[in-house]
């Protein structure tokens, strides 16, 4: 677990004083992929880099798995240090030396003989889906193929945590897709804690179960993905949800109520999907179950996280008073908010 608990960081730039953490505080548990937001400038790296201790709180305390870390020694900072990866934007690779050579590099410098670095690397290389690169330099590979080097590189000292500092931020979309695919990958596998800074919400939709959003400094919201997407509260979040969620002109209200009134017959319900569930085979059951029904999709809006659907979908169901009732029952049971916007 890491713990960040009421730091502040301030930072001297030529006489002047800059607050670049205010009073954060935040928990992130073992085994989840948290997400860290802001724009550039709201202290995210600074956060992030707490955790390995690249980064020391002017105030306040960090602790891993409950023990400070704040006023250890180097040396006794080295076996945590151990325990974390990390992964940046520019990947950080050695220009000179091979995709090999890079990933065994922590372990010999911590003196693992070359037999055994050699075979964790090359099992690492084939996680990362590179078995092939072995010999090359970064030069001749492209973006998404140095991250994967750069990963393989992190998790090469068996690290609990893997901290990923604006990972995808130099990869195109479907570069990006891939990578944090891999991470969750490795997260679901390899049981690895990841947190994930990023300033695209997109990534962390995709991948996290829990986001803190930054600005100034100051951690101005915080809960699931869930919860963040549904009822962001704050502005900044409010303007990142927007971002993430492709709305089209079809889907504004004033077209979804256009929409809505042209459907002449039946009666009209609004579903929205909270992650747990997958859409295909909610509407395929109520198919099968109720053979006499009716049930066409007039219009939603939804988006693929982790956990399943989020968002809407407005359906037409044709059907009989009775099976009407029972079919509502039906969603109700699940884990959908049913919602009757017109009855036939
Ligand atoms: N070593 C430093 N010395 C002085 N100011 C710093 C230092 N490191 C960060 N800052 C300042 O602290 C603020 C927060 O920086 P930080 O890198 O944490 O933000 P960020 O949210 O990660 O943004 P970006 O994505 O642009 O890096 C910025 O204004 C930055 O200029």
């Amino acid at each position: 677990m890491l713990t960040v608990q009421q730091v502040n960081k301030q930072f001297t730039r030529e006489g002047e004083t800059f607050q670049a953490l205010k009073n954060v505080s935040l928990e992130i548990q073992d085994g989840e992929i948290y997400g860290i937001i802001g724009y550039s400038g709201a202290g995210k790296s600074t956060l992030i880099r707490l955790f390995n201790g690249l980064e020391k709180p002017t105030s306040g305390d960090v602790l891993v798995n409950g023990q400070s870390i704040i006023g250890l020694s180097e040396q006794a900072m080295r076996p945590v240090r151990q325990k974390m990866g990390m992964i940046f934007q520019h990947f950080n690779l050695l220009w000179s030396k091979t995709v090999i050579d890079n990933i065994m590099l922590p372990l010999k410098l911590i003196g693992v003989n070359k037999k055994q670095r050699l075979a964790k690397a090359r099992q690492l290389l084939k996680l990362v889906e590179l078995t092939d690169y072995e010999a090359a330099y970064p030069s001749e590979l492209s973006g998404g193929q140095k991250q994967r080097v750069a990963i393989a590189r992190a998790l090469i000292s068996d690290p609990a945590i893997l901290l990923c500092d604006e990972a995808t931020s130099a990869l195109d979309p479907k570069t990006t897709a891939s990578i944090l695919t891999l991470l969750a990958k490795i997260n679901r596998d390899l049981g690895i804690t990841i947190v994930l800074v990023t300033h695209e919400m997109d990534a962390v939709r995709r991948i996290c179960q829990r986001i803190a959003v930054m600005e100034n400094g100051q951690l101005i919201e915080e809960g699931s993905v869930h919860d963040i997407f549904e009822r962001p509260q704050a502005a900044a979040t409010k303007a990142f949800v927007s971002e993430s969620l492709v709305v089209t002109p079809s889907e504004t209200q004033a077209s979804i109520d256009q929409l809505l009134n042209r459907v002449q017959n039946g009666s009209i319900v609004k579903l929205r999907f909270n992650e747990e569930q997958s859409v295909q085979p909610v509407i395929g059951q109520l198919m099968r179950r109720y053979q006499a029904i009716e049930i066409s999709v007039i219009s939603g809006s939804l988006q693929q996280t982790v956990n399943g659907a989020l968002g809407y979908l407005y359906i037409q169901i044709q059907a009989d008073p009775t099976d009407l009732k029972a079919v509502l029952a039906d969603l109700a049971q699940q884990t959908i908010e049913v919602e009757v916007i017109r009855h036939d």
